[in-house]
């Protein structure tokens, strides 16, 4: 069975974090391992508080199922500290890990704002290159590669893909669910390639939470399965448009996917 190692936050509604991504790992038949790197206060509603777990613990706990499981793929979600994400870092350099994905959350659906100037800068110049592959929504592209994104134009596709190299980015998956239109369109960018995916959008993304989790986590997935990059995308693309048709409501919030 494939292993996928979870480094994200608690969200103890468990409409996002490691507890949806576990879920979506299980529900592909594959093996979920998981550290945690912070606690939040969230609901349905919205995040209100979060408490980032001691980077030291952190790293001790991530090095030793690191060594122990030997992960197929890495998906990384919610970092909640600087000091987290260098410690992340410091562990992707010393053991040669393979499918490291990271959703660069930088903000949650309701507002949340997860990282200061200083942390998006250490994201953006250290922590992104240490990865495989970065899956942004419109929002964050927008603060990552400091462009306006209206919509996947071919020039605003290359001028992303110029900035992915100058920054040492590998690939790139440009998550559309945010942008205006009947489509929610997803491209997979990499410093020689532009690869486009569409599905049908359902019901209002704003009203809709986890999707940003569930999808890298999926991502991940595939690819420990051994699936290419482009392959990876489409199945996800499905996988991710199928949990959105039978989302539910299981608090006053928001929607949740229960994969
Ligand atoms: N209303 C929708 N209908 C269908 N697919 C959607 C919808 N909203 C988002 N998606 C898809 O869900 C995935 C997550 O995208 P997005 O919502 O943009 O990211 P995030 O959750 O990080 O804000 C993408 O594959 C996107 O195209
Ligand atoms: C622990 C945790 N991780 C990630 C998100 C972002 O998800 P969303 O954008 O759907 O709020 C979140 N709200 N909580």
């Amino acid at each position: 069975m494939k292993k996928v190692l979870i480094i994200a936050g608690f969200d103890p509604s468990g409409g996002a974090g490691v507890l949806l991504d576990v879920k979506v790992v299980r529900a592909l038949n594959s093996y979920a391992a998981s550290v945690v790197t912070s606690l939040t206060v969230q609901d349905t509603q919205r995040v209100y508080d979060l408490k980032p777990i001691d980077p030291h613990f952190f790293e001790y706990q991530l090095q030793k199922v690191v060594e122990d499981i030997k992960p197929d793929s890495l998906k990384i979600g919610l970092l909640g500290s600087l000091e987290i994400a260098k410690a992340v870092v410091k562990i992707l350099g010393k053991y040669d890990l393979e499918n490291v994905v990271c959703d660069p959350v930088l903000r949650s659906t309701s507002g949340f704002e997860f990282c200061k100037s200083e942390f998006v800068e250490f994201l953006k110049y250290d922590f992104f290159k240490a990865c495989d592959v970065i899956t942004p929504n419109k929002n964050e592209a927008e603060v990552i590669f400091d462009v306006e994104i209206k919509d996947f134009d071919e020039d605003v596709l290359s001028s992303i893909q110029e900035k992915m190299k100058k920054m040492g980015i590998k690939s790139c998956i440009l998550k559309g669910g945010h942008l205006l239109g009947e489509v929610a369109e997803d491209v997979l960018i990499t410093q020689s390639s532009i690869f486009r995916v569409y599905a049908k959008k359902q019901g209002f993304t704003d009203n809709i939470h986890g999707t940003g989790c569930a999808f890298s986590t999926a991502f991940a997935t595939f690819l420990a399965k051994g699936y290419n990059m482009y392959d990876a995308l489409k199945s996800t693309k499905e996988y991710i448009s199928n949990l959105i048709y039978n989302s539910t409501k299981i608090g006053s919030g928001k929607l949740i996917l229960n994969p």
